[in-house]
């Protein structure tokens, strides 16, 4: 299933709760939302309040993705916030196989992030335990950059991998995704896709639908 989550840090915050409803009307079956600490990328976005506030605004899946150091410190704290899924960057953990279990631990679907120059070796004992890989397509910390793409090789490359190992875990790709690049992620194997400013970026519910129908080319 191709699934749209857009990302909030580009969202309007003085309408938050609209824009998300504007999304969801059009399609979007995920909230991508965007926690960073400042310490594992530069910028500093928003945290429990605000994904606690939001949480009655849609039942759609909210899609945390923590840019943050440690993340194993507040894995509960996210999963008592609301968020369906959790992923952790495998370069922000120490203990990776120990964040893993205490996200599935906190009954919430886990996800393990790569940085583009991350090998997917990162993976290699830890894959059959998640529910979703994102493959970062720019250099976190930041909305509105371009697609890295030497990342498209490594989504097609996980998708070989798991196809060997008989896996068929979502693959989310994040970072400069665009309706105009959709199709060409999607023939990478990507099937989770993330779009802030190509969504929150002028009419919400248009740039909703430009990614619903190259979804729709697929089906
Ligand atoms: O995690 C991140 C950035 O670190 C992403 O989720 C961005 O927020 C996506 O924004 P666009 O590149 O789609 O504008
Ligand atoms: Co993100």
């Amino acid at each position: 299933m191709l699934i749209l989550s857009p990302s909030i840090l580009a969202a309007d915050f003085t309408k938050l709760g609209e824009q998300i409803k504007e999304t969801v009307e059009a399609g979007a079956e995920y909230i991508h939302l965007d926690v960073m600490d400042g310490m594992f990328v530069p910028q500093i976005s928003f945290g429990m309040p605000v994904i606690e506030t939001i949480r009655s605004c849609t039942d759609k899946v909210f899609d945390v993705h923590l840019m943050i150091q440690d993340p194993g410190r507040y894995i509960e704290t996210f999963a008592k916030t609301g968020a369906d899924i959790i992923t952790v960057h495998a370069e922000a953990c120490t203990h990776l196989d120990r964040v893993i279990q205490q996200i599935k631990a906190a009954g919430v679907k886990a996800g393990v992030a790569l940085n583009p120059a991350t090998p997917l070796s990162a993976l290699d004992y830890v894959l059959d335990e998640l529910d979703m890989v994102l493959i970062m397509t720019v250099n976190p910390g930041f909305g509105g950059q371009k697609l890295i793409p030497y990342c498209l090789k490594k989504v097609s490359d996980l998708r070989a991998m798991m196809k060997e190992r008989g896996l068929d875990i979502d693959i989310q790709v994040d970072g400069g995704i665009k309706a105009s690049n959709a199709k060409e992620v999607i023939e990478a194997g990507a099937n989770v896709l993330v779009g802030g400013s190509a969504v929150f970026s002028g009419d919400v519910a248009a740039n909703t639908k430009a990614f619903m129908d190259v979804f729709a080319e697929f089906e």
